[in-house]
């Protein structure tokens, strides 16, 4: 775990300045990354590997949401016959840069060129044929009209999440000791929380009456994480182990919330963690508003967003006269004769936007005033549509997957926040080596963009008029959780675990409730003994499917990991090129096998998942998903939280010295265990036990 710091309280000040040390060198590895991999490769080497599209034409140009300019891209048909867009990996959401395209594909390009001449800005769609981007505000004083002839696409890394996350540092270690709000104190340590209300209190007709549940079902653990987030003054972590139903429990404890006429900023680290919250209030008539990119948001969810509310609101017709007459400016840059004729539409647009933007301002303000529940990511919550609303409760979901500087973005107008994460599942992935751990090091990078910033105010008095001196805290490392740091410094008693799992077989649950949840978890009735053999379909009853676990010993050196490139393991993302990974070809072969024989028996493809650490074996293992349709495959990572009838997961290491790297972590096996976990292949390891005497199938 992230966290060799003394469980003591600390300076918000010198917690903010270890905070932007640690992001600034994330962020340098991050964007270093990115750049290296578009200068070491060709626009063509590029597009193989998924981050880049060439050969492509601006078809249209329109004014989107938020009065941006919206190009369209297609293959160019000077170059290509064909009308589709080659195999690629830019999804919706991702932040690119499109410039044009030099003769010979072949030649590498420096990312900081492309960025300066290009236009930036986020992909809002992607259909067979096309990809549409709508530009940076930054991004329009280039002039997107200059893209005429042929353009490509590359992705860049996302530097919105950082920029907030660092705007919030910044103002946290500008506040004087009197700005500390008694919940900052709280979370910092330098104020124990205040009692919470029990039961008792509760029913004395006191804060919140007893409570009147609107979900029966709910389990005893459920219910008393509820009551404990409504009774507690500051702050409440309700601990859901996987399957435990956390979202659940939010679910209810928000309706709870809103039952006393309480307002709530509920956020999470993903928008697909948001949107599973919106989608599962919707239904329950709350009114609620989601905030972000139309682009990222679930298909379900649309509905709710500030977007569409505003389009369909009284203010939005408004709104939507002035972005008719962008429109017809847009379509007249095309016609323009000159650049002097140019530039005059320009201008014209830009007052237009200035406009759009002051009324969209107003309108989406009072549409946020007026709703109860208002969702966002983290970092969206930093936007400025919520500049100056004020909310009761702050409620976190997946907390321990969010960095800390990520959860203050909301957290800094708080005066009540309640949690909800698994500090003993995989923390979020972090790129630079000594943001791992600072103790009292600076890197040398840090340092000078540091002073390149070079207005830092002075500290604030903490003690008469006493200054404190920036020094990193030693121990504070980006992985640490707000969760770890909060368990540490205050104990068991600001939290309540769920111990009831809906997900697994009962034996697949033994091994991570023994080893990471002190023998707490229980798995529910529904669960508890169910096999592939009970699915709600035909399946064979044999022994690949009336057993909850197959564990495949491949010791015997017939099965050798293989390095590739002969480089050192993988860290999670080095996954673009397939560059520093591991593979096991004897072992992608059993899997293949397994997974035939499972089919075979009558198991669904769409019903099983194949699961493994290393990105080399992913690719593999790529054929599977053609063979059978359905099937899914992803990393031990980024499956996480996800459930399937049947998890075939192949560890690939094996070697005589009997190292397995990063498997060694048990969060990341915790990972591993959590969907409904039937067959492992791999050398013995210390935390799974050897061949078939380990636990079985699922649950729905
Ligand atoms: N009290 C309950 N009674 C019956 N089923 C429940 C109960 N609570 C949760 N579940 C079921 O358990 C499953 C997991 O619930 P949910 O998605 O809320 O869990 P989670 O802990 O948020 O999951 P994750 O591990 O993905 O974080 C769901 O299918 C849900 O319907």
């Amino acid at each position: 775990m992230g966290l060799d710091m003394a469980p003591t309280s600390v300076d918000p000040h010198e917690f903010a300045n270890t905070q932007l040390l640690l992001l600034e060198a994330e962020q340098e590895a991050e964007t270093a990354e990115a750049a290296r991999l578009v200068s070491a490769h060709s626009p063509t080497a590029l597009q193989r590997a998924g981050v880049a599209l060439t050969n492509l034409s601006v078809t249209s140009r329109r004014t989107g949401l938020g009065g941006r300019t919206v190009i369209e891209l297609a293959p160019d048909a000077a170059v290509t016959s064909e009308s589709d867009l080659p195999e690629h990996g830019i999804r919706t959401g991702d932040i690119v840069v499109v410039s044009e395209q030099a003769a010979g594909t072949a030649k590498k390009r420096e990312i900081r060129e492309l960025e300066k001449k290009g236009i930036k800005g986020v992909v809002v769609k992607v259909g067979r044929a096309f990809v549409s981007v709508a530009a940076d505000e930054e991004s329009e004083k280039n002039d997107s009209a200059s893209l005429e002839g042929r353009v490509w696409l590359v992705r860049l890394a996302d530097d919105v999440t950082f920029r907030r996350m660092k705007q919030t540092m910044e103002k946290l270690r500008d506040m004087g000791q009197y700005d500390y709000t008694e919940f900052m104190k709280v979370i910092f340590g330098l104020s124990t929380p205040s009692p919470v209300a029990t039961p008792q209190d509760l029913a004395s007709g006191d804060d919140f009456g007893e409570i009147e549940w609107i979900d029966p079902s709910l389990n005893d653990s459920q219910k008393d994480a509820i009551r404990f987030a409504l009774g507690s003054k500051e702050i409440a972590l309700i601990h859901g182990p996987p399957g435990t139903g956390k979202t659940h429990t939010l679910i209810e404890l928000i309706l709870q919330f809103l039952r006393r006429g309480l307002r709530m900023l509920v956020c999470g680290p993903s928008n697909i963690s948001v949107d599973n919250i919106a989608e599962r209030l919707a239904p329950h008539k709350v009114p609620l508003v989601r905030l972000g990119h139309p682009a990222r948001l679930l298909p379900s969810v649309l509905a709710h967003s500030l977007d569409v509310l505003t389009q369909s609101s009284n203010a939005g017709e408004i709104v939507r006269d002035v972005r008719a007459d962008m429109d017809q400016k847009q379509s007249e840059i095309r016609k323009a004769r000159n650049g002097r004729e140019r530039r005059a539409i320009y201008s014209e647009l830009k007052t237009l936007r200035k406009e759009y933007r002051e009324r969209e301002r107003r309108c989406v303000t009072e549409l946020i005033q007026g709703c109860q529940v208002v969702l966002a990511t983290l970092h969206g919550a930093g936007g400025n549509q919520l500049r100056g609303q004020k909310f009761d409760v702050v409620v976190i979901d997946e907390a321990s997957q969010a960095l800390e500087a990520q959860c203050w973005v909301p957290l800094l107008t708080a005066n009540k926040a309640v949690c909800a994460g698994d500090h003993l599942q995989l923390p979020p992935t972090i790129k630079s080596s000594n943001s791992k751990s600072t103790g009292d090091k600076e890197t040398t990078s840090a340092k000078s963009s540091r002073a390149k910033r070079g207005k830092e105010k002075p500290a604030p008095a903490t003690d008469g008029d006493q200054t404190v001196k920036a020094t990193p805290i030693k121990g504070l490392t980006l992985e640490t959780t707000l969760f770890d740091r909060l368990l540490a410094l205050h104990g068991p008693s600001i939290k309540r675990m769920l111990n009831t799992q809906y997900r697994m077989h009962e034996s697949i649950m033994r091994f991570p409730s023994d080893e990471l949840y002190e023998s707490n978890l229980v798995a529910a009735e529904a669960v508890k003994s169910r096999l592939l053999r009970d699915l709600p379909y035909e399946v064979d009853d044999n022994e690949d499917t009336n057993e909850p676990v197959v564990f495949i010993d491949t010791q015997g050196g017939d099965f050798p990991e293989r390095s590739e490139d002969g480089a050192t393991e993988a860290t999670t993302k080095k996954s673009i090129l397939n560059v520093d990974s591991k593979s096991n070809e004897m072992e992608a072969a059993l899997v293949r096998h397994h997974v035939k024989r499972l089919v075979a028996s009558g198991v669904h493809p769409e019903d099983i998942a194949v699961v493994t650490p290393y990105n080399a074996q992913l690719a593999l293992l790529a054929s599977l998903k053609e063979t059978f349709a359905g099937m899914e495959l992803g990393s031990v990572d980024g499956f996480q939280g996800r459930e399937k009838e049947a998890v075939v997961v192949s560890l690939v290491r094996s070697n005589s010295e009997g190292e397995v790297g990063f498997l060694g972590e048990k969060r990341r096996l915790n990972g591993i265990c959590q969907p409904s976990a039937s067959t492992a292949t791999g050398k013995s390891n210390p935390f799974v036990s050897s061949k078939k005497d380990v636990p079985g199938p699922e649950c729905a």
